[in-house]
């Protein structure tokens, strides 16, 4: 098994306080918004949230050889059900990255624990939920769906997922680069590819073949999308530089109340 490097660690992405912006929300809202448990939902006293029209179109991009953005993929309704099961499973804690960025992510682990300290190395995996098989659904859907568009299973291979690590961001979070590869060689050396649904609040998110943020590319992942990396890809560098306010599809705020923020799930094959 793979352990990540200090220098890839995602422990060093969440204290690049560089990446972080100030949070827009007064402190009035801030304290309502400090509950515990940590939930995806509003508490009802917050009666007002800000968003975005939804866009109508689905596209997508091949970004490099493994990489490919489906923009959009996702309905209001699937991303509505994502929420739901999300909220239902519950559990998500603060990780405990070293750091100031540590009280703006909350995770939950599914199928696996991961943690910033231990990576997949605790004996703790049966207190984790198994991924429900809706998601499963959603994950392979997408997959499938990409390797007709590229029209390639080698650029691209099919993974069952048995792991999923789901963060969110408040509207000051983000992640610093790094790489995912602490699942199994096995899985690495094939190219599993890593599956990446995005909810909510939009992001800036960087990718690149290195870890330097200068070099780094850097595109917009909207509520729906989906972006999948395997294959020549499977190690690319990656991370969230900031969190856009007031992005998410009003009708999916409406008809959730998620918190502002982003929810993020990303599915491997260990
Ligand atoms: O939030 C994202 O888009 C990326 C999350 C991520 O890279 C991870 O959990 O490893
Ligand atoms: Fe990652």
């Amino acid at each position: 098994m793979h352990k990540l490097s200090l220098k890839s660690s995602k422990e060093e992405l969440a204290a690049d306080s560089s990446f972080c912006e100030d949070v827009n929300i007064n402190e009035k809202d801030e304290s309502k918004l400090k509950e515990n448990p940590f939930s995806l939902i509003l508490p009802r006293s917050v009666s007002h949230y800000h968003g975005t029209n939804n866009p109508k179109e689905s596209s997508y991009e091949l970004l490099q050889s493994g990489m490919i953005l489906l923009k959009n993929y996702l309905t209001i309704s699937h991303q509505v059900e994502i929420v739901k099961i999300c909220e239902e499973l519950g559990g998500f804690y603060q990780p405990g990255y070293k750091s100031r960025g540590k009280d703006k992510l909350h995770m939950m682990c599914l199928g696996r624990r991961w943690d910033p300290q231990t990576q997949y190395n605790n004996d703790k995996t049966d207190a984790v939920p198994m991924i429900p098989d809706k998601l499963v659904s959603f994950v392979k859907m997408a997959l499938k769906d990409s390797q007709a568009l590229i029209n390639s299973e080698d650029e691209l291979p099919s993974m069952s997922p048995d792991i999923c690590i789901v963060n969110f961001y408040s509207t000051a979070g983000g992640l610093g680069l790094h790489q995912d590869r602490d699942e199994s060689i096995d899985s690495l050396s094939r190219g599993l590819p890593v599956v990446s649904i995005s909810i909510g609040d939009a992001a800036e998110f960087l990718y690149g073949d290195k870890g330097a943020v200068k070099k780094a590319k850097k595109m917009v992942l909207k509520s729906g999308d989906v972006l999948i990396f395997g294959g020549k890809s499977r190690l690319v560098f990656h991370g969230v530089k900031s969190v856009i306010p007031s992005s998410a599809p009003l009708a999916l705020l409406k008809e959730t109340m998620l918190r502002p923020g982003r929810l993020n799930l990303t599915f491997r094959q260990f």
